[in-house]
This record gives C-alpha cells, structure tokens and sequence, in this order.
C-alpha cells in the first residue's frame, strides 16, 4: 500500500467545451459553426447526432456549476463558442453571446471556482470557413481580433486562457485524415492549416502582452505515446514521427523556433510545404507561459512502409480498451510527460484532459463506473511519478465534467463524471464523482 499525496498548490478541475455541451445551438445570435455544418451532414457523425441541444448548459449551467462546486474542484476549463461572439466571424460583436458567458464566468467566480477559458475548441464560424477557414491566413487575424475582444471583455474575471485546443485534430484529424469537420483529405491543406493555427496563437499571445491583460496564456496540444515494438531502428524511428507527429511539430515552434526538420521533409517529399513568411516565427517563439496537456492513450509503435505517409502502425498488444477503442496504457503518460520535458526543459504544464470512454448506464439510480475511477487512479498515480521526476506539473483537469457529444462519435461515447440522460437532460453523479471528490478534497489517495 503507498500513499500517493499531491502538493498543497496542486489544482484540480473538470472539462467542456462549447459545442459539446451547450444546445441552444439556434439562441442568443449564435452563428452557425463548422460542426454543425459537419454534424448535418448525412454519415459524418455516428447516429446522425449534432450539438443543437447536447446537454443544454446554454439554459443548465448553474446546475453544472453547482455540481462542481459539491465536487471542489479548483478550475472548471470550459471553451467559448466563437459563432456566439461573432455569428460572421469578424465584423459586429454579438452582445448576447458576451452576455451568456459573464453570466456562466460570474457564477464561477461566485462558487469559488477559477475559469480557464479556452478560445477555439474546433467550432469555427461557418462564414470564415466559406472563405478557406484555417487555410485562409486571413483567419489568423479574424482569430485575434476575437481573442482581444474576449480578453477586453473578461479582465481581471478570466486570468488562465489557451488559445487553440489540440492543434493536431484541427489540422490533420480535421484536413488530412476527414474524420472531423471540416472533413478535408488534403495533407497540404493540413500543414499549412498547421502553421496558421500556430501564427494565429502567437499573435493573439503577443496582444495578451501589448494589453498587459493579468494572467498566464498558454496553448493545448493532444499527445499520444508509442512504444517501439523492437529495438530494430526503424521502429524506434517510426515511433518518434508518430509521436513528433502530435508533439515536436506543434512544440519546437514555440520553443526552438523552428520546425522539426525530419518531418517537414517529411511533408515535402508529399508535396506539403509550410507557408511561412518573414517574421512569422517570432510570433511563435517564446508564445506561452504554460503548456496544457491533453492525454489519453498510448500504443505499441512499429515501422510499416505501407503505413501512410508516418510509415508506422500500431501493434495489437491485447491491452485493455475502453468504450472508445482506446488502449489503456498508464505508462504512456508518465513517458510523454517527461519526454516534453526532456526536449523542452521544465515549463509550467496543466494537464488539461485526460479521462476514459465508459458508457456505464444508470442502474437504480447509480452509475458504478468502477473502470474509469481505476483508469483515473492509474492515470493520475502516473502524474504523481511524472512530479517526483521533476516534470513542472501545476494541476490536473479531467476529461469530463458531463457525458457530451463526442464528436464523429455523437452521444455514443460517455467520458463524463456525471451521466446525462440526452431524453430528460437529468445529471446524475457517476461512482467517479465521488472518487475524483475525495481525491480534491483530501489531496492524496492511496495505491
Ligand atoms: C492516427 C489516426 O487516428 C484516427 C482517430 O483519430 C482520433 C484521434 C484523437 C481523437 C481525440 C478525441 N479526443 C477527445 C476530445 N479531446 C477534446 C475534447 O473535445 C474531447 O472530446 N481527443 N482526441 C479522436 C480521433
């Protein structure tokens, strides 16, 4: 038996985002997104599901604050529809969709919880992407007008910020795979998606820092880890590109300046080449003040050279899997943790999701989601080992609060603490939530 205990600083927090969770999809002058685009259109998304009522914390979030404020968690990460601000994208900035947002903000603060916000969670205003989206550079500036205009609106209220969330699955999930919207099957169109998502974060950072706006930003990239299947080279190599894939390409950036070389040659050798013009990397040096950390699972990595263009596959290990497919492999996070912090030295990180796809249902009132509290405990053991090794960890934020739309998934894929019953929209506290309860609350657990 070992006691696994956190520092005292330590903050823990739940999850959401905007299209995920909210409804009201047609309310409150909201614009039309690319998801709901996406969403409606016939195969892309399992069921036929879409995001116009989801779990209806447009009208419920008090409700939701309330839950997390019985949970004590620390910092509630929630993500703002950029359609409710600005319905077109840029132009007129739409009162009530600013409104909607102090009020959810004001009850936050009012609960003791501390928000972090984040600005683009993959729901682009439809209208930008009438005009090429992320592919147009001119997203890059209709993206930071509408940072500035949140951090203006929120000073001194909202004081964490990140400004893209998962770049790999706005890019290349989003534009070279298809499996999210906008649906696209471009590798050029996703690496130079790439870049602009990256130029777009560093702008908006360097207004957060001309408007001297009292807080931290940072930027949340989604890592996998691979381990290679043999010592045979090629897989050591392969299993570098699978992970660089998601990490170094998105994090050199932003701390060496510059692009990984051996996968922008990568993407060349595809006839994918970046868009970088004079001064663009300035923008992205030096652009954060912390990371956050958005893990899940990890694999067993091997060189294929029929594998698409990374030339890796992942190999069946007979590893237990969740509801969503994904191997469960604790050992994968500790490792990503400290490769980041091996190549990028010890900069202040969150984790800012990690949580597990169990669809337990509700059974005389009770979720028993005994697989997600040992996945949490597994997971969160592993950060606790990742601290004593010295990765400069700040808090851990679970994937999520609520069962939500899950993307190309829809509602077929519960990751919540809290159960939601789509037909009456009723919360129920999951086995979970009060498991991650005592863990807040006490600050350690024992193993
Ligand atoms: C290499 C080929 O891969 C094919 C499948 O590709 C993926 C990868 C990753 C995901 C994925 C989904 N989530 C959970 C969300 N994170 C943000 C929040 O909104 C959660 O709902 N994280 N990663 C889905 C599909």
């Amino acid at each position: 038996m070992a006691i696994i205990r956190f520092p005292e600083d330590f903050k823990w927090g739940v999850a959401t985002a905007a299209y995920q969770i909210e409804g009201a999809a047609h309310e409150g002058g909201r614009g039309k997104s690319i998801w709901d685009t996406f969403s409606y259109t016939p195969g892309k998304v399992l069921n036929g599901d879409n995001g116009d009522v989801a779990c209806d914390s447009y009208h419920r979030y008090p409700e939701d604050v309330q839950l997390m404020k019985e949970l004590g968690v620390d910092i509630y990460r929630f993500s703002v529809s950029w359609p409710r601000i600005f319905p077109n994208g840029v132009g007129e900035v739409n009162q009530e969709g600013l409104d909607y947002y102090h009020r959810l903000v004001d009850e936050l603060l009012a609960a003791g919880i501390e928000p972090m916000c984040t600005l683009y969670h993959w729901d682009l205003p439809q209208a930008l992407q009438d005009k090429g989206g992320w592919e147009n550079r001119e997203t890059v500036d209709a993206f930071v007008n509408y940072a500035e205009t949140m951090f203006q609106s929120f000073e001194g209220k909202i004081k964490s910020w990140l400004t893209i969330n998962e770049p790999w699955c706005v890019s290349f999930l989003s534009n070279y795979l298809g499996l999210h919207a906008p649906g696209k099957k471009d590798l050029s169109a996703a690496v130079t998606i790439s870049h602009h998502l990256l130029l777009a974060h560093g702008k908006a950072s360097l207004r957060f820092k001309e408007l001297d706006v009292e807080g931290q930003i940072g930027f949340a990239p989604n890592f996998t880890w691979l381990d290679p299947y043999s010592n045979r080279q090629e897989d050591i190599d392969a299993c570098q590109r699978g992970i660089g894939w998601m990490a170094d390409w998105f994090l050199d950036p932003i701390f060496k300046g510059t692009y990984p070389d051996y996968l922008v040659k990568l993407y060349e050798e595809n006839n994918a080449t970046l868009p970088i013009e004079p001064g663009d990397m300035n923008f992205i040096k030096d652009s954060v003040d912390y990371i956050g950390i958005n893990y899940y699972e990890s694999n067993v990595g091997r060189f294929n050279e029929d594998a698409g263009i990374l030339q890796v596959e992942n190999v069946d290990m007979g590893y237990k899997r969740t509801d969503i497919g994904w191997y469960i492999e604790p050992a994968g996070f500790y490792n990503i943790l400290t490769y980041l912090t091996d190549r990028y030295g010890k900069i202040p990180m969150y984790i800012t999701e990690n949580g597990i796809c169990i669809n337990d249902g509700v059974e005389n009132g009770e979720v028993n989601d005994s697989r997600r509290i040992d996945y949490l405990q597994a997971h969160i053991t592993a950060v606790h080992r990742s601290l004593q090794s010295g990765v400069n960890l700040k808090g851990y934020i679970t994937w999520s609060l609520l069962d939500n739309f899950e993307w190309a998934e829809g509602y077929s894929k519960r990751f919540g603490l809290v159960h939601v019953n789509y037909r009456t929209l009723e919360r129920t506290k999951k086995d979970s939530y009060y498991w991650y309860q005592k863990i807040i609350n006490n600050g350690w657990f024992t193993v």
